[in-house]
């Protein structure tokens, strides 16, 4: 699947909104990526996910013990990216704000982890769910995601695949600029805030 091609499937569902969005990371964007709208249907959420492990070298893909994803963004991408590889996919919550497993869900000790997003920004959600994995005894072995908003400036410490690789600017809550500060915000994402 070309960029083009993906993106067009996120503006047929109306998935790339506009307006003013308080992002996961505190900061602030025009432009969202409601990744949920393109997943709901579940033929083109195997389809996307078949997409991404076409970009992930087969080297680290026939490495990959485990699909882990952070909830609630990672989560239909992770299953349908556990099923596209043939593995078991868990996930990650954050009740607390503090990224573990939960749910009876395990990882065997070194166990290595394929980490699947659905979108990345600044890489903070990524790197606490790395982070988590360590904890919970596993190895981060790479990361995918549908988006990445840096376009390629993020580092997460892993090898990363994203499907898309968009430049998405996103503004500090003191660097406003006037016309995104006239619009009332929204907060779409779960992270506490
Ligand atoms: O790279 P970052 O700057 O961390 O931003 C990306 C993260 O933000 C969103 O999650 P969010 O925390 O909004 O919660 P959700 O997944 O529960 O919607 C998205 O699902 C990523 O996890
Ligand atoms: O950074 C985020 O929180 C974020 C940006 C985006 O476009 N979509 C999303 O789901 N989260
Ligand atoms: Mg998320």
């Amino acid at each position: 699947m070309t960029e083009e091609e993906v993106l067009s499937e996120f503006r047929s569902c109306g998935a790339l909104l506009e307006g003013h969005f308080k992002l996961s990371s505190g900061r602030h964007s025009a432009q969202y990526l409601q990744c949920a709208r393109v997943l709901m249907n579940g033929e083109r959420a195997g389809n996307l996910a078949r997409a991404i492990a076409q970009k992930i070298p087969r080297e680290i893909r026939s490495e990959v013990d485990v699909v882990v994803s952070p909830a609630m963004g990672g989560l239909i991408i992770g299953h349908e990216m556990g099923r596209a590889l043939g593995k078991d996919a868990i996930f990650l919550e954050r009740p607390d704000g503090v990224f573990h497993l939960r749910r009876g869900f395990a990882l065997k000790p070194g166990a290595k982890v394929l980490m699947v997003e659905d979108v990345v920004t600044t890489g903070l959600s990524s790197r606490e769910a790395i982070e988590a994995v360590a904890r919970e005894g596993g190895e981060v072995i790479a990361e995918c995601a549908l988006v990445d908003r840096s376009a390629g400036e993020v580092d997460l410490g892993v090898p990363f695949f994203p499907l898309m690789a968009l430049s998405v600017p996103s503004y500090a809550e003191d660097e406003l600029p006037p016309e995104l500060a006239a619009i009332p915000v929204t907060k779409p994402g779960s992270r506490a805030a």
